[in-house]
């Protein structure tokens, strides 16, 4: 089992440190439907998580717990070390947790470039007033904000489309931008909701390398929601397993693999 305090070394000889992120017994229900039931797991530092399960789990409503768009009603949150207090989406996008999306959500008319600006819009210091009334600091502050954006755009390989308009980018390119946009926010945990879904296996492969070289190089943390069971097990260091709310598995993907829960709710059922 990996659960020493201080973290652990992956096979191929990555270090994953202590806790970033830590689940406490999270329940939450809309209404007479309880989506996630007492479920606890934590994420380390550096680690890549992977929140797997059938249709209808749970999954997207922990990624959304984690991200701040639900409350629960049971449970707590504990983010770097304390426990993290009731706060708005943004605020917890300020804290250094950046997402993507299942549906991607991007300004399709705007540029790529412009779109991953974006990502920087919760990192920004500089307000309207100050922008008005101090004009070079707004400036350095764009010109900071612009070359991290351009940094990010080079690392994903998207600049040969910086310009385009993100409406006529095939679905594989969009969801890269999308990455992008996230990662444009440098944050310390990236949450990915179904990074896959709808790639043909070419697309498939770009993206799990990127997400790969994205935790390598700037040695993000990532956790992720797939259904590709041969993605999950490839890319994860640990993996979550739900079924109907509950947490039915917890462990590196050949301890998963091998849970005979898992196996009946999951493994042994093509949900493709
Ligand atoms: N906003 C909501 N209002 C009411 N019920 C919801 C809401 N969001 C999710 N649910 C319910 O909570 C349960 C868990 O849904 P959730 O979307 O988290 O599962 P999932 O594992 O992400 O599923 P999928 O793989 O299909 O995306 C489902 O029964 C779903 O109908």
């Amino acid at each position: 089992m990996l659960d020493a305090s201080e973290g652990y070394v992956t096979e191929d000889g990555r270090k994953i440190g202590g806790v970033v992120m830590e689940m406490k017994n999270i329940t939450l229900r809309f209404g007479g439907v309880t989506a996630i039931t007492d479920i606890s797991f934590d994420i380390r530092e550096g680690e890549i998580r992977a929140i797997i399960g059938p249709n209808g789990a749970g999954k997207s409503s922990m990624l959304n717990v984690i991200s701040g768009f639900y409350v629960p009603q049971e449970g707590e949150v504990w983010y770097k070390g304390s426990r993290r207090p009731q706060m708005r989406p943004y605020e917890v996008a300020r804290q250094g947790i950046a997402r993507t999306f299942q549906n991607i959500a991007l300004f399709e008319g705007m540029s790529v470039l412009d779109n991953v600006m974006t990502g920087r819009l919760t990192q920004m210091k500089t307000g309207l007033l100050s922008q008005a009334l101090w004009k070079g600091k707004a400036e350095a502050e764009e010109t900071a904000n612009r070359d991290i954006a351009e940094k990010v755009i080079d690392f994903l390989e998207i600049q040969h489309i910086r310009k385009t308009p993100v409406s006529r980018l095939p679905y594989g390119l969009k969801k890269r931008v999308e990455l992008a946009r996230a990662l444009a926010a440098e944050p310390t945990l990236l949450l990915l909701d179904e990074p896959m879904a709808g790639m043909n296996v070419e697309e498939k492969e770009d993206m799990s390398r990127f997400i790969l070289d994205v935790n390598d190089e700037f040695g993000t943390t990532i956790a992720l929601i797939e259904h590709d069971m041969g993605v999950v097990m490839d890319l994860s260091d640990r993996v979550v397993v739900m079924d109907y709310g509950k947490k039915i598995g917890d462990g590196t993907p050949d301890e998963v693999r091998s849970n005979q829960d898992v196996i009946d709710a999951y493994l042994g059922v093509s949900h493709d």
